[in-house]
């Protein structure tokens, strides 16, 4: 395990950096491109440790997957060809990729057995294990399928009318990549709309789907083909430098060619709440998925109360938004978040841990946190935990510390941004 001693920043952030490729839209390009016949092209792909479960989970069952960067070719057969793996598949530490493959495995006529690491192990699948046996797939493990590992026979489904009680879009990508395959025609009606990657790919693979505000449907016996997808840059990456250019005195920082989906963008509205000094421009539309600028610059937030239907849009945000709030003028709220308890790590318990430990005065709750702002951060020894996202939350923490920081198991980081510390650099 890595340590890496991180010091605090005497210079302000200057610059414009494009992050990499979206960690939930790499991840469907993968699965959609292999359950497509012909080829699939991914530029801008996500190379980190979570997508590459996903390709070789599909490597597994046959698809030829090449990749090289961050470009990636997929040649399918599409998804009746797929082939029963020889080796139980391994998802490392991907909750993405266990939701998801499981809404897939449940439509082929076949045997797998999943498993994941520690933390993986420890988050629950009766979420989609619930959906998905309703459909007519066979998923037994541990405490009647509710942990990984798990063993899946799948085959032949019919569709449901399903209303998700967590606020989830990885079990309605679930549920609705079961539904492609499945007999009659499959719905999926949330009371807040999640992240809605999943729906606006699957038009440009030929997909027919149809979206009336919450409720989503689409009908079974679909055949997809190969396309070409362009994946924007990450929000929840870009949320890190956003935080960091400003919490740094003097600092003015581009982000350029990042996904401004709306179902992701919680946290610029929540910037906006805090008013500090941010521009949002939009630039394009690739695929469905809106792309833009947004630029910061060091201002001091004001504390906000955070809950509600904004919770899902920057769900993985909210480690760091409770650094930026431990800088704010003034007590802020974080309610409606016990989804935070299943992630990575319990994210409730690890952020308020890392932050106490830095002198912050934050307080947990059952659904959220409660958090202190004008703290000064002082130097501490911090572990990651495992999870990437309290590991770039460290990392950017240390650069408004009195003093040195050790992060202990920094290459958790790798799980969403391989190239965090260097991204960092250019910017320091
Ligand atoms: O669908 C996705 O790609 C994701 C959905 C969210 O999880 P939940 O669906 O569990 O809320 C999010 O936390 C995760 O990082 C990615
Ligand atoms: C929760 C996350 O991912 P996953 O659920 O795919 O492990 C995340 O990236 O913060």
């Amino acid at each position: 395990m890595s340590t890496k001693q991180l010091q605090p920043v005497n210079k302000a952030l200057q610059g414009r950096l494009a992050v990499p490729g979206d960690k939930s839209i790499s991840h469907r390009a993968v699965i959609l491109g292999s359950l497509a016949s012909g080829e699939t092209i991914i530029s801008n792909f996500l190379n980190g440790e979570d997508c590459l479960t996903t390709i070789a989970a599909f490597q597994a069952m046959g698809v030829q997957i090449e990749y090289e960067g961050d470009h990636v070719k997929i040649v399918s057969h599409g998804f009746k060809r797929l082939k029963e793996p020889k080796v139980p598949i391994d998802l490392g530490n991907s909750g993405t990729t266990a939701r998801l493959l499981l809404g897939v495995l449940a439509a082929l006529p076949f045997h797998t057995t999943l498993f994941g690491d520690q933390s993986l192990t420890k988050r629950p699948m009766d979420r989609i294990r619930d959906p998905l046996r309703q459909m007519g797939a066979s998923i037994d493990g541990r405490e009647n399928g509710k942990y990984l590992p798990l063993a899946v026979r799948g085959g032949r489904v019919k569709g449901i009318t399903f209303k998700p009680s967590v606020k989830s879009a990885q079990i309605k990508s679930g549920v609705l990549l079961a539904g492609l395959f499945a007999e009659g025609e499959t719905t999926v009606v949330e009371s807040t709309k999640t992240r809605d990657h999943t729906e606006n790919m699957l038009t440009a693979f030929g997909g027919s789907i149809s979206i009336a505000g919450n409720v989503v449907k689409v009908k079974g016996g679909q055949a997809l083909h190969g396309t070409s997808i362009q994946v924007p840059g990450d929000i929840s990456s870009a949320a890190f430098f956003i935080v960091a250019g400003l919490l740094v005195p003097g600092s003015e920082v581009t982000i350029n060619n990042v996904g401004l989906n709306q179902t992701r963008t919680g946290l610029l509205d929540v910037l906006e709440l805090m008013k500090v000094d941010l521009q949002v421009t939009e630039t394009n539309q690739i695929g469905g998925e809106s792309i833009g600028t947004v630029t910061v610059r060091h201002s001091k937030p004001e504390a906000v109360v955070i809950g509600g239907d904004v919770i899902p849009r920057m769900i993985d945000e909210i480690p760091i938004v409770a650094l930026l709030a431990s800088q704010a003028n003034g007590t802020t709220i974080i309610k409606d978040a016990e989804e935070l308890r299943y992630k990575e790590t319990d994210r409730i318990e690890s952020v308020v841990q890392t932050l106490s430990a830095l002198g912050v005065d934050i307080t947990a709750t059952a659904d959220g946190m409660i958090i202190k702002g004008n703290a000064k951060l002082t130097g501490a020894e911090l572990d990651s935990y495992g999870d990437h996202r309290i590991g770039m939350m460290i990392a950017i923490a240390a650069l408004i510390s009195d003093a040195p920081v050790t992060l202990k198991d920094a290459e958790a980081i790798n799980i969403s941004y391989p190239n965090f510390f260097d991204d960092l650099e250019q910017l320091s």
